[in-house]
């Protein structure tokens, strides 16, 4: 699903973000990316979604290399992948049906179709009675679970989340883990990277630790491993 071979990231002005990075992800699995601020998860994210190219080393996601990935090829992949922001990025002018429906429009599904998949996401969200809200009627946890059902909307293979739970209370952020699970379970591979260390170790997945762009570990990370 996501295999680094030695992966380095130089940025254009010198600064060395990632630093011969190996690691891989198996198709349906979940895993933690965690590390201090800093430490070039935000980095693998991007290279992984080719907002970024590797300097040097090979970066594989759904068998395409990314470094030769043609531009033109980019939205292809990236439609394969659900992203998760911190912050959500929701658009505040448009109604919770309307955000989630965006990358259905954007992949010219019917209106139909797009009806039903949307009412699908947003109920396996828990947000099923909340279709015609605007974003800043929703409590903060409620936005995170519309970002999420966006995310889910085309039914990607991949999901990745960078901080989801950032701005969560512990209880909002254990219920939006148990979300990840859901779609874990249901076969998707999931990536998340955060800072959240207590909730790392209330859950038994592995956990990639990156230093200073260096990959230290790879271990599990739970409470009773
Ligand atoms: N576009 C860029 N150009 C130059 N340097 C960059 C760029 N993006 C990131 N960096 C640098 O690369 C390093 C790793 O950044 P990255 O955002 O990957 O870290 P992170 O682990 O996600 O941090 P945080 O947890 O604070 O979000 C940082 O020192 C950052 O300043």
């Amino acid at each position: 699903m996501i295999r680094f071979e030695q992966v380095s990231k130089v940025y254009s002005g010198g600064f060395q973000a990632l630093n011969r990075v190996n690691f891989s992800v198996e198709p349906g699995e979940m895993a933690f990316l965690t590390g201090h601020s800093g430490a070039g998860k935000s980095t693998l994210l991007k290279l992984i979604t080719a907002i970024e190219k590797p300097t040097t080393g090979k970066v594989w996601v759904h068998g395409h290399d990314i470094g030769k990935l043609a531009r033109s090829k980019v939205p292809f992949l990236r439609r394969q992948i659900g992203i998760i922001f911190q912050d959500h990025n929701l658009l505040m002018d448009k109604s919770v049906k309307d955000n989630v429906a965006l990358p259905l429009l954007i992949e010219g599904f019917s209106a139909g179709e797009i009806d039903k998949r949307v009412g699908a996401a947003l109920d396996l969200v828990g947000l099923g009675d909340k279709l015609n809200y605007y974003p800043m009627h929703l409590s903060g946890g409620e936005q995170q679970r519309v970002g999420i059902a966006r995310a889910i909307v085309t039914k990607p293979k991949l999901l990745l989340a960078d901080e989801p739970t950032g701005n969560l209370d512990p209880k909002l952020s254990m219920e939006i883990m148990r979300l990840f699970e859901t779609f874990n379970r249901a076969g998707t591979s999931v990536l998340i990277a955060t800072h959240d260390l207590g909730l790392i170790a209330r859950m038994r997945y592995r956990t990639l630790t990156l230093r200073d762009g260096a990959m230290i570990s790879e271990a599990y990370q739970g409470a009773e491993l």
